[in-house]
């Protein structure tokens, strides 16, 4: 790791979602330091009290917001404790700024919104009150204590004002979380959907196996790759099939497919896509085998057939197959390959079944 991505990871984590928290301090602090800015040009340094102490309030919360994990911090907690700073800062700030106090009402705002990313709209809701008796707490002191220049009128204008914009802003924030939790709600159905989708697309229903589809598309990968590793490809065709479903019914034929499917899988490396090719023909890719490993390989699975007992079904029957196996030449197309192994396979049928034959 670079220094730049060290000093990045050491100040701000590696968590999406604390970075995320981060930066909703980070333009909090910014905020601040606006706000600070505007009042030590109005009212000059006398009151350079208020600035330390958000400096103060912002570096703690930075810290613990930092830390929250280590110190079991829930963003809840944080966020209302944000908050309740916020309007401490605010009561603050209007108490020093004169005329133009009325302008930080809008901080109390935007405490209101920024909480209502981390707390639930009732938590919002009781935060915005608590805004409201600090202020107005503050407004009633000082129209009491220096009517001059806090008419009482005036404040109970402004403090009525405010409190109906905090209450408007805290209903519709409270509104558009739970719009944005239904949308999170359709999205996760939406993506759910798209799973089953995807599976449908790729997914064989009787065996499980991939399909024919996407058996094509791990072909079209390979083929891609463009590289010159070899690759076999097999086609397994059970024996007599036919005569499964009409002596024992279409049901125990589909049987026999799912327990043929699930023992080549089980044979197979992980590496081996094996996909249900046509109705009770299977194909398999082996990739970066030489011909003489994948006719040993299939043989081996050849031999396995012939211990397999399907459940409910008689345990008498034998289930077989033949199968044609061809290694990919050079970078030929894998539909060249999988004409020589169907070849292949029609030959083992040709000359008993049960067996493996080699394409030329
Ligand atoms: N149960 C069941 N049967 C299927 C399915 N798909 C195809 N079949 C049947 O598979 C049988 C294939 O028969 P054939 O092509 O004559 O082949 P076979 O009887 O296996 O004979 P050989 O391949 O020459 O050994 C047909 O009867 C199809 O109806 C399926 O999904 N389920």
């Amino acid at each position: 790791m670079g220094l730049r991505a060290r000093v990045v990871s050491l100040a701000v984590g590696t968590d999406p979602k604390l970075r995320r928290m981060l930066s909703y301090w980070a333009a909090s602090t910014a905020l601040y330091a606006v706000f600070a800015i505007l009042i030590s040009v109005e009212s000059g340094v006398r009151e350079l009290g208020l600035g330390l102490y958000a400096a103060l309030g912002s570096s703690t919360f930075y810290l613990l917001v930092r830390a929250s994990a280590r110190l079991h911090l829930r963003p809840q907690t944080l966020a209302a404790l944000q908050g309740l700073f916020g309007i401490t800062c605010n009561m603050w700030a209007y108490s020093i700024t004169g005329p133009l106090r009325g302008a930080t009402l809008m901080g109390l705002m935007v405490v209101v919104v920024f909480c209502t990313f981390a707390l639930r709209p009732r938590q919002t809701l009781l935060l915005a009150l608590c805004g409201l008796l600090g202020m107005g707490v503050t407004m009633w002191w000082h129209q009491l204590r220096d009517p001059l220049h806090y008419p009482p009128r005036v404040e109970a204008i402004t403090f009525a004002m405010m409190a109906g914009c905090s209450l408007t802003v805290t209903l519709l924030t409270g509104e558009m979380n739970k719009l944005r939790a239904r949308l999170k709600a359709k999205r996760e159905t939406l993506e759910a959907a798209l799973d089953t989708i995807r599976l449908l697309a790729t997914t064989d229903e009787l065996t499980g196996l991939s399909n024919r589809r996407h058996m094509n598309e791990v072909l079209d990968g390979e083929e891609r790759r463009a590289s010159t590793r070899p690759a076999c490809v097999a086609l397994l065709d059970i024996d007599f099939f036919k005569q499964i479903n009409d002596h024992h019914g279409h049901a125990a034929g589909d049987a026999v497919l799912r327990a043929v499917a699930v023992r080549l899988r089980a044979s197979l490396a992980r590496d081996a896509t094996l996909a249900r090719w046509g109705g009770e023909e299977f194909l398999v890719l082996l990739p970066a085998v030489a011909l003489d490993e994948a006719q040993a390989l299939i043989e081996s699975l050849r031999a396995t057939m012939a211990g397999l007992v399907v459940p409910g079904i008689d345990p008498d029957l034998r289930v077989s197959f033949s199968a044609g196996v061809a290694a990919r030449l050079g970078t030929e197309p894998f539909s060249a390959t999988i004409n020589r192994a169907d070849k292949a396979l029609y030959g083992a049928k040709a000359t008993g079944r049960n067996r493996v034959e080699r394409a030329a």
